[in-house]
């Protein structure tokens, strides 16, 4: 995947002029150049799919759209390794992340909208009338369009098709944004689509990077109809500025400062795991990790010294190895952010229970964008690494004595993506999942996931909900059509 990245519009890769340069996580190699999409390359984007909805694919039933997602399905499927040869080179996460988590749920992600869409029932109301024949209200769903799907480099692959598959499987033609981080998913995607005959221009993508370029030029476009987007709050502002001309609709999946609770009478060992994953998995760049741990003082201190085992047995390295269980942040830039956070923590006065640097790594990956996994105690809830979204393979640890207390404590941010509770006493979880402010709640488990299920934030972590039937009320518009018998 070395090379150039082009943008694929209506059917076609093109070349643009103004290109930018990728960098590998694992040793800041240049290892591709990206095409910069200009406005008109854009408008040509956008023309392309508008054109789209009213050509082949808007006429096709919805039997038909099911089996060209199949289709989709099965062809990432045959090409998987393509797939984890791709992000991995851009994200340099591990192999084992790639098969097991990122890309199956590329290919799964068309399955389970073509189901739903399939499945998916239309309401009717039967109504009297004065003349007494009576009436029958019918709501038929209709796409609602240009789709343009802005995505985040963190898991591209697995979250950009969360937003394609349903929006392909209502009927609508979508442009893509890929993060300028992660150009190659997106890219490969393109193929797929051309391979088993999605018409030209349902599927287009546009690379670029965000402010004064393709990512804005993209979402203030008047011919979309309208915008999902996954990625940083203040980015969601800025687009939803942009949505506001043209009265588009919008949903955002955005950032979060997620709280881990650990009870005393959880499974020790289970609790371990679970945290261990949400604090760490993808080097902590996923949304839904755990920045914020609060463990029930009767096992605060055999926690903390459990977690440090676990994170000081990650093994750094060369992502295809199997013997490799940890990445590198996705960029040198995003590794001085997490870095300055780590210095913040010790200058607020932490106590560093593991970590605070940069690994040693051998020559051939020094250069690479690596940080310790890390573990804070001991700072007030004040501190900047307790209240902003690092984003990065750290946790604070802190102590509590009561589920009120901790409740408070969880819901002290102005995020509120997920959490995650660990106890064996039921109805507590029932009680504490119903008062901490996210939209999605793990108990005793983490990132678990049936995509039938509201998956979104409250607060700032975002406005909607994606998944199963939910997807249905961004992607398409319900038409009433009352009929006079
Ligand atoms: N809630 C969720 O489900 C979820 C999932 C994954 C990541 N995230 C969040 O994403 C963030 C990390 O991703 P990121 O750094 O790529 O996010 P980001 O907001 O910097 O960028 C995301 C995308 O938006 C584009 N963009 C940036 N500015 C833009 C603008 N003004 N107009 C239009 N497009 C613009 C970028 O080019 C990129 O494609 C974290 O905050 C993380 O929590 C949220
Ligand atoms: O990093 C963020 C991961 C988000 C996961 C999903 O959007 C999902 O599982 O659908």
């Amino acid at each position: 995947m070395t090379g150039l990245y082009r943008h694929f519009i209506n059917g076609e890769f093109v070349e643009s002029e103004e290109r930018f340069p990728k960098y590998s996580p694992l040793n800041n190699a240049h290892i591709a150049d990206i095409c910069e999409a200009s406005k008109a390359d854009v408008d040509a984007a956008v023309k392309a799919a508008k054109a789209a909805m009213k050509g082949p694919w808007g006429r096709m039933t919805v039997e038909q759209r099911v089996a060209k997602l199949y289709a989709v399905a099965d062809e990432i499927t045959r090409r998987f390794d393509e797939f984890v040869a791709a992000e991995m080179q851009d994200t340099g996460q591990t192999k084992h992340v790639m098969e097991h988590v990122f890309i199956p749920r590329g290919a799964a992600n068309f399955k389970i909208f073509a189901d739903v869409i399939k499945n998916v029932p239309t309401e009717t109301f039967e109504m009297a009338t004065p003349d007494g024949r009576g009436a029958i209200n019918s709501a038929i769903r209709i796409p609602k369009g240009v789709i343009a799907v802005v995505c985040p480099w963190n898991a591209p692959f697995l979250l950009m098709t969360w937003k394609v598959g349903p929006a392909l499987a209502c009927g609508n033609a979508v442009v893509v944004k890929p993060s300028e981080e992660t150009p190659a998913t997106a890219t490969l995607l393109a193929e797929v689509m051309r391979d088993v005959g999605i018409p030209d221009g349902v599927y287009n993508v546009v690379h670029g990077l965000g402010p004064n370029s393709t990512g804005e030029f993209l979402t203030s476009h008047k011919d979309v109809d309208a915008i999902t987007f996954t990625g940083e709050t203040q980015t969601g502002a800025a687009i939803m500025a942009a949505a506001a001309k043209g009265i588009r609709d919008v949903s955002f999946e955005l950032g979060g400062k997620n709280a881990g609770i650990v009870f005393a009478d959880c499974d020790f060992d289970k609790a371990i795991e679970g945290i261990t994953r949400s604090a760490f998995l993808n080097t902590g760049q996923v949304c839904l990790g755990t920045e914020r741990v609060y463990v029930e003082r009767p096992i605060f201190d055999r926690f903390v010294a459990a977690l440090k085992d676990k994170a000081e047995a990650f093994v750094p390295g060369n992502p295809a190895l199997d013997s490799t269980t940890y990445g590198p942040l996705i960029s040198k830039e995003h590794q001085s952010k997490v870095l300055s956070y780590y210095q913040k923590a010790a200058d607020e006065g932490a106590t560093i229970v593991t970590g605070g640097g940069v690994p040693d790594m051998p020559a051939e990956l020094a250069s690479g964008a690596w940080v310790q996994p890390t573990i804070w105690t001991d700072l007030p809830e004040t501190a900047s690494v307790v209240q902003d979204e690092i984003f990065g393979p750290c946790c604070h640890i802190r102590p509590f004595d009561t589920e009120e207390e901790v409740i408070e404590l969880a819901n002290a941010t102005d995020y509120g993506l997920s959490t995650t509770i660990w106890t064996n006493d039921i109805g507590r979880a029932h009680r504490v999942a119903g008062s901490v402010e996210v939209g999605i709640t793990w108990v005793n488990s983490w990132f678990l996931r049936d995509l039938r299920t509201p998956f979104g934030g409250s607060k700032r972590s975002g406005i909607g909900r994606e998944g199963g039937v939910h997807s249905l009320e961004f992607y398409t518009e319900l038409r009433n059509v009352c009929i006079k018998l």
